[in-house]
């Protein structure tokens, strides 16, 4: 049975992420302590894919993910999920909420419950760990006092009890998931895709201003972009774009192309449906049937067919 990684030990949004990415497949889920680790696994074939965290509604990008999609051998994402985030408070039996001096979770999950933390625990110090089930574990073995979880992760670690329950700075808040494999057969075009790429430009007046109306000309709507630090040379930056669109699109293709002849360097990062569904608002001017006849009036000219 294929095996698929994910940020772990069990009992993390991402565990719940990966279990919804691959409901119809059978495959075993697999733990890792890290994204970067998960994301190794998949290169090296240990594992077949990797679910990921990849973008929170409140915080912002997962960083760890981004930078280990960009790293070694390339990868791609196939498949996107959306989950709805809010926060249980874990702790060992009888500890009243005055007693709780430290509190234990991902980074991620402490930047989402700020508030709520200077509201109710303003006392209490919090301590980073490499996953919100991490943080559970970690107050079931009892090295922290409180761990502020997912919801799920009271089922993994019976010993401990929730103290408190949906808790959120801002309600509704999402993270977003990817199923990351090696490359190989792209998902076939649903017409409500994503496609992620990232790219370095140089940094020369107007380059980032001319890779944005590459995309614009071809009426690719940009849902997203980020810069992250090159970091092999300070102030220089790669460019996380995801857009409307997928790589088999006309326009999408023709895109690409522009950007791959203005970047130094292009990664790919996958073309997937879209967790929303949400089909890609297309003018006319950038249709597939616009790029074929314009594709075929060129070809003609070139043929000497033009009458
Ligand atoms: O620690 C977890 O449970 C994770 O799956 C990681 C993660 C993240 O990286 O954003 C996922 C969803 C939540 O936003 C908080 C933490």
């Amino acid at each position: 049975m294929p095996q698929i990684a994910y940020l772990g030990p069990p009992g993390t949004f991402t565990e719940q992420a990966t279990r919804q990415l691959t409901w119809d497949f059978d495959a075993e889920l697999r733990p890792f302590e890290t994204v970067p680790l998960a994301l190794a696994a998949v290169r090296s074939g240990m594992v077949l894919a990797a679910g990921a965290p990849v973008e929170n509604s409140v915080e912002g990008s997962v960083p760890a993910t981004l930078d280990a999609m960009t790293t070694d051998e390339p990868l791609v994402a196939v498949q996107e999920a959306l989950l709805p985030v809010q926060f249980d408070l874990l702790g060992r039996p009888g500890i009243a909420m005055s007693e709780i001096s430290t509190v234990a979770s991902h980074p991620h999950a402490l930047a989402q419950v700020r508030r709520w933390l200077a509201e109710n625990l303003p006392g209490a110090s919090v301590r980073a760990t490499s996953s919100t089930a991490a943080g559970a574990a970690a107050v079931a073995a009892g090295e922290f006092d409180a761990a502020i979880s997912a919801p799920v992760a009271i089922e993994h670690y019976p010993s401990l009890v929730r103290l408190a329950s949906g808790i959120a700075d801002v309600r509704d808040a999402v993270t977003r998931f990817l199923l990351v494999r090696r490359p190989g057969a792209l998902p076939d075009p649903t017409g409500a895709d994503r496609t992620s790429v990232c790219a370095v430009i140089s940094d020369e007046v107007g380059t980032l201003a001319e890779m944005l109306t590459e995309l614009s000309l071809r009426g690719v709507n940009l849902s997203r972009i980020e810069s992250r630090p090159l970091r092999e040379r300070f102030g220089e930056y790669r460019f996380f774009l995801d857009f409307d669109g997928h790589v088999a699109d006309a326009r999408i293709g023709d895109a690409l192309t522009a950007l791959r002849r203005r970047c130094s360097t292009v990664w790919f990062l996958g073309s997937y449906p879209k967790a929303d569904r949400s089909p890609a608002s297309v003018r006319p001017t950038a249709s597939e049937q616009a790029f074929q006849v314009s594709a075929g009036w060129l070809e003609d000219i070139r043929a000497g067919r033009l009458a």
